[in-house]
């Protein structure tokens, strides 16, 4: 969606991002997301190792690894939800721990597994509780016209006009997915983040999701981190995948080379998987079939 805003979220995905912005400049810019060894640990578990992760601005990264690997935790890191216990996470080239509250959801949103909750208020609410980084401490816009616009074309463009006088608790979970997706674009971010953004979905809804990212990200050159269970869906959309193993790098960069099937097989314990691909598709597609029985099971 183009985002002609006036001065709305001046550190918007459209200021840190120009159509014609070359490819060089992009690369001298200080990366969206930065581990400079980052980890993360509750009490006696290491869900994270030192880990050293670079995002630069414009990018469409799936976080992938069987469960317990620490693809939630890594996505808490760069949230600021999840203190590293060792290491930095930057944004922009600037700590995280910088960053003001209200600065930080200036620049970054995310999209929960479950979207809204099913609460009583109604869609137009949870659409403009989105706008809370830009308002005063008296709840009001600097540009009260241009907010009511940018809310009126997001809600087109998620056709969710219809219903932003229902309440969110009357909505399906494919429904409620989509006001969640508005309530975030209301947010203007540079940077996205999905916590498995598809898991209650059916596959209508988490092709709609994806595409509406994919759009949203080619339109506007949104950075997207995108928790993902589904490798298919991953090396559809995502550029770049991070594998995780136990809380490390498994291997990083794109689907081609990341899921070859003798490291697929071997990481969720399945045999090999057939790699499929089509031109419709534009990524390896992975057949899968049951392997052996895993032996253990490590509790995680
Ligand atoms: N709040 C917590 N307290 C203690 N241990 C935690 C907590 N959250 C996660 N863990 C542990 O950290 C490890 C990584 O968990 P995490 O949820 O990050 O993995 P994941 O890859 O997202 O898993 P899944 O795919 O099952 O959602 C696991 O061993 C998990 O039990």
């Amino acid at each position: 969606m183009s985002q002609q805003t006036g001065d709305l979220g001046s550190e918007s995905a459209a200021d840190a991002w120009s159509a014609e912005g070359s490819r060089a400049a992009n690369e001298a810019a200080p990366p969206a997301i930065q581990l400079i060894g980052a980890a993360c640990t509750y009490d006696e578990v290491q869900a994270v190792q030192p880990l050293n992760w670079t995002v630069r601005r414009g990018e469409f990264w799936a976080v992938l690894g069987p469960n317990g690997s620490g693809k939630s935790s890594l996505l808490g890191l760069v949230s600021g939800s999840e203190r590293p216990s060792a290491g930095e996470v930057r944004l922009d080239g600037r700590p995280l721990a910088d960053y003001s509250r209200r600065e930080l959801a200036r620049r970054l949103a995310v999209l929960p597994q479950e979207g809204l909750p099913p609460l009583g208020i109604t869609v137009r609410d949870a659409l403009e509780m989105g706008r809370f980084p830009y308002r005063d401490r008296f709840g009001r816009e600097q540009n009260p016209a241009a907010a009511e616009e940018l809310l009126a074309r997001i809600a087109g463009r998620l056709e969710l006009t219809v219903l932003l006088p229902r309440r969110l608790d009357e909505l399906s979970g494919g429904q409620r997915q989509r006001a969640a997706l508005g309530q975030v674009m209301a947010q203007q971010p540079g940077i996205l983040l999905l916590d498995e953004p598809t898991a209650y979905l059916d596959v209508y809804y988490q092709l709609d999701v994806m595409e509406l990212v994919r759009e949203w990200h080619a339109e506007e050159g949104l950075t997207v981190v995108a928790v993902l269970h589904d490798l298919n869906l991953a090396a559809q959309y995502a550029q770049q995948l991070l594998l995780l193993r136990e809380g490390q790098c498994e291997a990083e960069g794109t689907p081609e080379t990341v899921l070859t099937p003798g490291r697929v097989g071997a990481l969720y314990g399945v045999a090999p998987p057939v790699i499929v691909r089509r031109e419709e598709i534009g990524a390896p597609q992975l057949l899968f079939r049951a392997g052996e029985r895993r032996s253990t099971d490590s509790g995680k």
